[in-house]
């Protein structure tokens, strides 16, 4: 074969092979891929129960991602709802009155002086740290080497009382399937919701009556008229779009853009894991009854379980009992409680807690605060201060970067069962304290659980945890689609 036929031959080949070539990446292209994608691997926190993420559990995480901005931050006082007399509270007569004790000229005894500030525990049981005026009503004294300051240390029980509350530590249920195991006390109460809607979404063509019926639904479980109206315009959308007609595609179609109205992408994990050089401290935060002192309890207990080394500080000091419940609490588990005197500066105990923390190296420190104040301003006041002092403590005793520390979160606990109410309590705290996630207890007791798509779309934090019952265990993490699932029963 001579070379003027193989040039031909050659170019022929190479076109063929182009379009070969170019046929198979076109190909390729349009295919959709069910293979799946790569998932991203979680970078290796401080974790030292050996990288624990519990699938459908609890999902612990270090302080210090970002939330959303709040999408509301016109929200007014609900001002008086958290002034109720606490449960127990002694009632004082006449005769109980103490009078004041004259002037003294002279500083109170006991007095101290921290960084230029004067110090007093025993008078006015008033103390100033770095500026701050932190009343303390302490029954004894310490000293936290690592600040040099002394400061009130904290009620611990004796030997002969540890060793018998150590005997007495609860088994702890799993943390991993908890909302499986608490769903059907989601489902009691809100089946009746998900029923309603789907009877109207089941027979396909809607007229406007049925619309506004199935609006009414929305707006009777609390999901608020903003969510209420985004689900609406989905669902009509949607439905002429698939030409829904039976129930199960009405089910299918609901299912999803409920879903998507809780933003399942939210970060929900709770941060509670250890830094490097203290540990993470959470503030609870909520008006008094809602649970706070219960679920500071139940987050102890799966804090516990999986293996951190937990204190509490029991911050609420409006209600007697309050440090009480939650030292009982904390002996369930073997967690020391760090409480003051009944009265005592709230922000004296989270300082105290947080130093005591950071000295005996604990993983987490959880404070539980009062939500009783009258008034907008009073309420500022004291949790501004709370989470203030917290934070010096953080950076006075830290080292390195922690000189920036700050609370890794602050968890707002809200009663699911008063509804609307939860919102406008939501609003005052998220204007007090950069709340960063929500915790919806007694959700076992009401068909009202709307409220979780109001909270999140005001608040634009997420919810975190669920209270599904008194029990010590009956906390769970929060889940969309189970919830959802739930909800339509
Ligand atoms: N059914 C139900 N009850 C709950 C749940 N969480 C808390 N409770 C109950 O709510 C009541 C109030 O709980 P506490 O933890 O004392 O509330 P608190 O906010 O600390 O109240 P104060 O100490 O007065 O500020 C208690 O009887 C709890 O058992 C829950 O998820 N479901």
């Amino acid at each position: 074969m001579n070379a003027q036929l193989w040039i031909p031959i050659a170019v022929v080949l190479a076109v063929l092979l182009t379009v070969l070539v170019v046929g198979l990446i076109r190909y390729r292209s349009r295919r959709i891929s069910l293979v799946p994608g790569e998932t991203k691997s979680t970078s290796a926190l401080e974790d030292r129960s050996g990288g624990y993420r519990a699938d459908r559990g609890f999902n612990f995480s270090q302080g210090g991602t970002a939330t959303l901005d709040r999408t509301d931050t016109d929200g007014q006082p609900g001002v008086g709802d958290d002034a109720a007399i606490p449960r127990d509270a002694p009632r004082r007569d006449i005769a109980d009155v103490r009078l004041p004790e004259p002037d003294a000229a002279e500083p109170p005894p006991d007095s101290a002086v921290v960084d230029g500030d004067v110090v007093d525990r025993a008078g006015s049981d008033a103390e100033v740290i770095d500026g701050e005026v932190i009343d303390t009503a302490v029954v004894e004294t310490g000293t936290v080497e690592d600040i040099g300051v002394e400061i009130p240390a904290v009620v611990v029980p004796d030997t002969a009382e540890a060793a018998e509350s150590a005997a007495a530590i609860d088994e702890i249920q799993p943390t991993a399937g908890r909302l499986d195991r608490l769903r059907g006390r989601l489902s009691r109460s809100h089946n009746a919701v998900g029923k309603s809607l789907l009877g109207l979404l089941g027979g396909g063509d809607l007229d406007e009556d049925s619309w506004e019926e199935v609006e009414d639904t929305l707006l009777v479980a609390d999901l608020g008229t903003p969510t209420t109206m985004a689900v609406v315009e989905s669902l009509r959308e949607q439905m002429a779009a698939r030409s829904v007609r039976t129930e199960a595609q009405a089910r299918a179609l609901l299912r999803e853009v409920l879903i998507e109205q809780l933003h399942p992408e939210l970060d929900r994990s709770v941060r509670a894991l250890p830094h490097a050089d203290r540990p993470s401290v959470i503030l609870v935060v909520g008006v008094n009854g809602t649970g706070k002192t219960t679920t500071t309890g139940k987050l102890a207990r799966v804090l516990v379980a999986d293996g951190r080394r937990v204190l509490l500080g029991a911050a609420d000091t409006f209600r007697a009992a309050a440090a009480d419940q939650l030292q009982t609490w904390g002996e369930r588990v073997g967690a020391d409680t760090v409480r003051g005197k009944e009265g005592a500066d709230p922000a004296s105990i989270a300082f105290d807690a947080v130093a005591r923390g950071i000295d005996e190296g604990v993983d987490a420190v959880l404070i539980d605060t009062a939500g009783r104040l009258h008034t907008k301003t009073g309420l500022m006041d004291e949790l501004g201060k709370v989470k203030r002092v917290t934070e010096k403590a953080l950076q006075k005793a830290s080292v390195g970067a922690a000189a920036t520390a700050t609370t890794d979160e602050v968890l707002l606990v809200l009663d699911a069962t008063v509804g609307q109410n939860g919102l406008t309590q939501a609003r005052v705290f998220a204007d007090v304290v950069d709340i960063t996630g929500v915790v919806l207890t007694k959700l076992d007791g009401t068909a009202k659980g709307g409220i979780v798509f109001q909270v999140q779309h005001e608040l634009g934090v997420p919810v975190k945890l669920v209270g599904l019952g008194e029990g010590a265990d009956d906390l769970a993490p929060f889940e969309p689609a189970a919830f959802v699932d739930a909800l339509l029963g």
